[in-house]
């Protein structure tokens, strides 16, 4: 599946990356993830695969401060982004989340609020205040930069609820773009969709990419091929927490991967 050109990055300096050094986690005395280290570099994609339990999506939730809000969560290690943790003491939970934001594996618009509120919801969720035309001006780049502009800009008043799940994917995209997050979660973005809305979805992805960093969870490995630069493949055993065998470039970890393990689970032998 061809997929379009990058769009041009930005000015070195303008985009930030992320790194995890160490990061273990818990759910009560179950430990899920032991030491993950990993550099997710700024305006790439990066794809976290591995079999289902294997801690992907934890991984994903710690890097924004969702982890924190399940009750029984811990965790160590440190999340940096641009070079800052972002568990620092007196840093808010929720600006780590207006700077690195995520999309989940169902869509999850308002479904009866208008599309344009939508997108502006995001806006208002991070305490945003902007004017009549400005906030316009967000919806409508917004949901440019998500790919679905064309499709919607003569119904913007109609309820989100009413387009396509993967039109729906799409405007929970431009959601989390309205605020400039520096970083896109994707927890299995394209699980719920058909392929049509999946490749759609994949395009969206391959013109964010160079305009921010975006770091993808997804069990479809011609989909990690297809979106992603950089690669992580995560494993947990039945008495040892997930943690990552092989990281890199992700033509080299599908093509000539170094771990036995790796290679096994690329060429689909297990998972
Ligand atoms: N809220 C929770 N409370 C307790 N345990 C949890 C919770 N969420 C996840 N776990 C456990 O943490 C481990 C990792 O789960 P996680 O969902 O991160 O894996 P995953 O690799 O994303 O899996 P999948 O690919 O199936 O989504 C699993 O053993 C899971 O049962």
């Amino acid at each position: 599946m061809e997929l379009p050109a990058a769009t041009p990055a930005p000015a070195p300096g303008e985009l930030s990356g992320l790194e995890t050094r160490g990061v273990s986690a818990w759910f009560g005395t179950h430990k899920v993830l032991e030491r993950v280290s990993l550099t997710m570099q700024a305006g790439q994609v990066t794809a976290l695969i591995g079999p289902s339990g294997c801690g992907k999506s934890t991984y994903l939730r710690i890097l924004n401060r969702m982890h924190e809000m399940t009750g029984t969560a811990a965790l160590a290690g440190q999340v940096l982004l641009d070079g800052e943790d972002v568990y620092a003491p007196g840093r808010r939970p929720s600006d780590v989340r207006r700077r690195i934001g995520m999309v989940f594996q169902r869509p999850n618009p308002f479904p009866s609020m208008s599309i344009q509120d939508n997108v502006a919801s995001g806006l208002k969720l991070a305490g945003i205040k902007v004017g009549r035309e400005e906030r316009a001006h967000l919806v409508e780049s917004s949901l440019v930069r998500a790919g679905l502009w064309n499709e919607v800009r003569n119904r913007l008043r109609t309820p989100g609820g009413a387009l396509s799940g993967g039109q729906q994917q799409r405007l929970c995209i431009a959601r989390s773009l309205a605020v400039s997050p520096d970083v896109l979660l994707m927890d299995e973005p394209c699980s719920a969709l058909d392929p049509t809305s999946t490749r759609r979805v994949e395009e969206t992805i391959a013109e964010l990419r160079g305009r921010l960093t975006i770091v993808i969870v997804t069990h479809n490995m011609q989909q990690a091929q297809r979106v992603s630069q950089s690669c992580a493949f995560f494993l947990a055993t039945h008495d040892t927490p997930g943690r990552i065998v092989e990281t890199g470039d992700t033509a080299q970890l599908f093509g000539d991967p170094v771990d036995p393990r790796t290679a096994d689970y690329v060429n689909g032998r297990f998972g």
